[in-house]
């Protein structure tokens, strides 16, 4: 097995010195660079440089820069996909979000992590477990998402949170490690926001 199909079947494996992985993220690097240097106004190279970047997209779709990820075909987002500025997406695994997912600024889904011994871990050893995001989930600014996590669909993440274990479909979760503190349910809908 390679070092990249070692990779992708979620087993342990040398992403520092590994020529292939190496050659992939300096390739997506690049790109990301040349995304984050795109005018606001330029939707039509925006759009086009995202779709060139990521694995799979919907119609409408936005990240606001600056956005960096390791490999970009491991990525997979859904119709009316919006991420506000400094998306970080560690996609040695695969990670999936479905429709209408909105993320705050400055989040994280890092799908990579190192052994604990630091003998391993020096060699450049890694692992990457997937991430998946369901439909119509709303995650607060600052929110980092751990490897091999799954967040259900019509779920709110609160601000700050730390998802280190799966979230349930109808929930709002918070806090770091994110725990669910409530169900979302029919009476949210007569809420009013108004100050
Ligand atoms: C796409 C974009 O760009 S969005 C722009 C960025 N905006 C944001 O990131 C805002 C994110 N919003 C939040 O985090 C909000 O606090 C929400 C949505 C989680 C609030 O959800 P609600 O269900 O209304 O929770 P509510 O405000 O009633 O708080 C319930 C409890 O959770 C706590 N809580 C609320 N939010 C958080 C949070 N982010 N982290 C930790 N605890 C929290 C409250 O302190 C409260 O605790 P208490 O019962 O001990 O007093």
């Amino acid at each position: 097995m390679t070092e990249k199909e070692k990779m992708l079947a979620h087993k342990m494996y040398d992403a520092n010195y590994d020529k292939e992985l190496l050659e992939d993220r300096r390739k997506i690097k690049e790109l990301c660079y040349d995304y984050n240097q795109l005018r606001p106004s330029d939707e039509f190279g925006r759009q086009a440089l995202l779709k060139k970047i990521l694995g799979k997209t919907g119609k409408n779709f936005l990240i606001e820069p600056p956005f960096w990820c390791d490999y970009g075909y491991n990525i997979e987002i859904g119709e009316n996909f919006y991420s506000n500025h400094n998306l970080v997406i560690l996609d040695a695994g695969k990670v999936t979000f479905g429709d209408n997912v909105f993320i705050a600024p400055n989040c994280g889904f890092h799908t990579s992590g190192h052994p604990i011994d630091f003998e391993r871990r020096n060699q450049g050893l890694e692992y990457a477990y997937p991430i998946t995001v369901g439909d119509n989930v709303w995650i607060g600014a600052g929110v980092q998402v751990m490897p091999g996590v799954t967040i259900g669909s019509n779920v709110v993440i609160g601000g700050g949170s730390v998802v280190v274990r799966d979230i349930p479909d109808n929930s709002v979760a918070v806090g770091n490690p994110c725990k669910v503190i409530r169900s979302i349910t029919e009476e949210d809908k007569k809420t009013c926001w108004d100050r």
